[in-house]
């Protein structure tokens, strides 16, 4: 067939001028002669089904029959081609009898008008169609096979499927097949030839790099809002009105939770997943499509024969699947050959669970054959995406040019690696040290690494703590020891070479990150541990503690954060009072399975109930908040205690009391409210009192004392130890009372005082508010309760907008 034949239809049939590619073209013209089998590899989005399309339309009087994996991706085939007014049809459960008559009467007919019979690989297997394709092979009116999506032919393949399989056994002599995919590797091109009984081939291959594709990932875990993160990513990339995007969730839950985040952020998200009525995915997608929703927030069911060319972002909320769904679902970006930004937001909470149901799979697959093929495959390809997310130090291209068997691309600055090595080994350095300080050891996980996420589940953490001298708890202290110090290597590796580490230089390079107490001298003090493992069983014991707490305490003054400064304390008492591993480990079991005995008996666990929050250290703005949160919860306890009823007169006094008054009055006059005491006089003369007595009572202590001293002829150690005692004590309460407030208070106070301006972004920056807040607590620091207010309310009179240049 010659080429002006060719281009003609191109013009006439699809309205192109010309072919995509030369590629395209050169295979087109190769599938016309129809003189061998043709396979096509070509990225997602370059234009892979003109390829038999075309060819399919030059056959008058056959017809080409296609094998494609889904029904959705059928129907927009047809609908695409009945568009162009190209006869194409389906033959599948759904068509109706009417249809399907006329179908076959059509393809039974001498000169058939159906240019394209679409089916999916497992309609091929029913008797209706063998009958009718048999039927089509004898009078030769069969174009070409073609097999779409071909890597689903492949155990390798991300998409295996079956059915998949027995298309080979529909060759017919002269009849030509096509085979197209986006995804085939090495290993899956190999399979496709051998199943599908390709022979003669030709191939029509181009490079999978996608240059107008710019690939990074972030960690979730690094940024402080996600949600409103990717909201200005979105934003960024959404220039025209057409524009727009997709958002891939692992989970329906998640499709929705996203959704919501959108849309209370300004922007127009629909979720989209398999759990819709088939009418409101319809709709969805229609939106979508129409640009009238901007984001799609999808599970991975979305999106296989999506044609949008203004896809100009996808986002991987959570890690792909494997190498080659990430390399289609991204490629659905930026199809119209324009910049397009595809982004991993990585959580590894989520890479675990997803772990953990692969291990699972693979563990029920072990008698079939062909099953633990596929979950070894899967769980190979998934660790692949770990890898890659956690602990690239490689070109983002490189992972699909590997999966492709191809050299790497020059990619230059088409992903964040390859634009700025150092920030993105930075990045993944910062991941780690949070995931040490977060317990998280080890890179390579394993099954039994997710026991912590389901509980304990069956298997998981109880054994754990159960069985602590046994060979289990032993090999896993190994394993996490070994993990930790293979993250340090893997650390090390990123900066220089790698060198051997020691467990001192892991304790060094961690300590400031780690949560327990004396970190530093772990394995010194005690032998065989690790501060990798202290971590971990101080997470237990928060996650035990925090149960408790939530469960059993009436009434809710901590927070989480208490709750973990609870489980430190406890954790160093065991740590100072052990010097081996054995006792250590059994201290700390016991003291687990005493929390949870407390749990179970509804009672909170002693140490929680002697436990004295600390206030936070107000170096941090959330600590200061913290500070202010706290503080408002204890009075809203002790409003509530006293309140038995309040007239609205009497709440419009406590509001302006708040408003009006510093904390320290404003508990008097809370008091003074609910009647336990007459007015501020009395309060103050009672104060005075009891100043008095205690100042009398001191004086006979000391009294006492002086005597049995005298009578004994000196002091007895006990004796000079209740004096220190006496001493530190009152020499720090002169202390509190010469500063007036203490810091942590002035801290408090001070941000509370600012809020109000910063909310109404005053400030330039949050760093801004913060670095203000503390230059002003440490300038007032000898100043009392007015004084500090009065030179906020100043500061904020003289400064409409605040700076970093802004003098205090
Ligand atoms: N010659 C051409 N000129 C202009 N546009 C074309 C040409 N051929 C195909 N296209 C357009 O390119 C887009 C992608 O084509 P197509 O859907 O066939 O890609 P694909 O390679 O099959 O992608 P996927 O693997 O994701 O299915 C479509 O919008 C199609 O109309």
């Amino acid at each position: 067939m010659d080429e002006s034949t060719i281009k003609a239809a191109l013009k006439s049939a699809f309205k192109f001028d010309s072919f995509k590619s030369e590629l395209q073209q050169a295979a087109v013209t190769e599938i016309c002669q129809r003189q061998h089998d043709v396979l096509v590899s070509m990225p997602t989005g370059s234009g892979k089904s003109l390829c038999y399309q075309l060819p399919a339309v030059l056959r008058p009087n056959q017809t080409t029959i296609v094998f494609s994996p889904l029904l959705a991706l059928i129907k927009d085939q047809i609908d695409h081609l009945n568009a162009l007014k190209i006869r194409a049809k389906s033959l599948n459960s759904k068509t109706s009898k009417s249809d399907r008559d006329a179908l076959i009467a059509d393809l039974k007919s001498t000169q058939p008008l159906t240019r394209l019979l679409y089916i999916t690989p497992e309609q091929a297997a029913t008797k209706t169609f063998k009958s009718l394709y048999d039927n089509l092979v004898k009078f030769d009116k069969v174009a070409f096979v073609v097999v779409d999506e071909a890597h689903c032919v492949s155990q390798w393949g991300h998409d295996f499927r079956p059915d998949y399989l027995k298309l080979g056994e529909l060759r017919a002599k002269k009849i030509p097949f096509v085979a197209l995919t986006a995804t085939a590797g090495a290993e899956v091109t190999k399979d496709i030839i051998t199943s599908l009984k390709l022979a003669d081939l030709k191939l029509f291959k181009t490079s999978c790099f996608r240059a107008n594709l710019y690939y990074d990932v972030l960690f979730q875990n690094l940024i402080e809002n996600e949600f409103l993160h990717l909201k200005k990513f979105i934003v960024g990339c959404l220039e025209d009105s057409q524009d727009c995007g997709i958002v891939y969730c692992r989970t329906r839950e998640q499709t929705e939770a996203v959704t919501f985040k959108l849309n209370s952020l300004g922007l127009k998200a629909r979720a989209y997943h398999a759990g819709l009525k088939n009418t409101e995915r319809l709709q969805c997608q229609e939106e979508w499509q129409r640009g009238d929703s901007q984001v799609i927030c999808a599970t991975i069911s979305f999106g296989m024969g999506v044609d949008k060319a203004t896809v100009r972002f996808v986002v991987h909320w959570g890690v792909p699947k494997d190498p080659a769904s990430f390399y289609q679902e991204s490629g659905r970006a930026g199809r119209d050959g324009k910049p397009a930004k595809c982004r991993i937001y990585y959580n590894r909470g989520d890479s675990r669970a997803i772990l953990f149901h692969l291990n699972h799979d693979l563990g029920k697959a072990k008698d079939k054959q062909s099953r633990k093929i596929k979950a070894e495959n899967a769980l190979k390809s998934f660790k692949k995406m770990v890898e890659f997310c956690e602990n690239s130090d490689y070109c983002r291209h490189k992972l699909f040019s590997d999966h492709f068997g191809e050299p790497p691309p020059k990619c230059i600055n088409k992903c964040d690696y390859c634009t700025d090595k150092k920030a993105v080994k930075k990045m993944v350095e910062e991941f780690h040290v949070r995931n040490i300080e977060y317990n998280t050891v080890g890179l390579s996980v394993q099954s039994e690494d997710y026991s912590d996420l389901y509980g304990g589940g069956r298997k998981g953490m109880e054994d754990f703590y159960a069985n602590e001298t046994g060979s289990d708890s032993g090999e896993r202290e190994i394993k996490a020891r070994n993990e930790s110090n293979q993250l340090i290597q893997k650390q090390f590796a990123l900066r220089r070479s790698a060198q051997d580490v020691s467990q001192k230089t892991v304790e060094k390079l961690f300590a400031k990150h780690s949560r327990v107490r004396a970190p530093a001298s772990t394995s010194s003090k005690v032998k065989g541990l690790t501060l990798a493992t202290r971590e971990q069983y101080l997470s237990k014991m928060v996650e035990v503690l925090h149960d408790n707490y939530t469960k059993c305490a009436e009434e809710q003054i901590f927070d989480r954060k208490d709750v973990e400064d609870c489980a430190i304390d406890v954790e160093y008492g065991v740590f100072s009072a052990n010097t081996n591993m054995t006792m250590y480990r059994s201290s700390i079991a016991r003291i687990i399975s005493a929390i949870k005995r407390s749990t179970d008996d509804n009672v909170v666990y002693e140490a929680l109930v002697s436990f004295a929050p600390k206030p936070a250290k107000y170096a941090t703005l959330t600590d200061l908040f913290r500070n202010i949160e706290k503080e408002q919860r204890q009075q809203a306890k002790t409003e509530v205690k006293g309140a038995a009823f309040q007239t609205a007169a009497q709440v419009y006094q406590v509001q302006q009391t708040f408003k009006s008054e510093g904390m320290g009055e404003k508990k008097r006059d809370l008091a003074n409210l609910f009647g336990d005491e007459s007015d501020d006089e009395t309060a103050k003369s009672k104060e005075e009192n009891n100043e008095k007595k205690e100042r009398k009572r001191k004086h006979e202590d000391r009294h006492r004392r002086h005597e049995k001293k005298q009578k004994t002829g000196g002091e007895s150690s006990i004796d000079k130890e209740y004096e220190k005692f006496v001493e530190s004590v009152e020499s720090s309460t002169n202390k509190i009372k010469k500063n007036k407030l203490k810091k942590t208070e002035i801290g408090n106070l001070v941000v509370k005082l600012l809020t109000p301006a910063y909310v109404e972004k005053r400030f330039e920056s949050r760093d801004t508010f913060k670095s203000t807040a503390r230059n002003i607590s440490h300038a007032l620091i000898d100043k009392d309760e007015s004084e500090i207010k009065e030179y906020v309310e100043d500061f904020l009179k003289k400064n409409d907008e605040i700076t970093s240049q802004t003098a205090l």
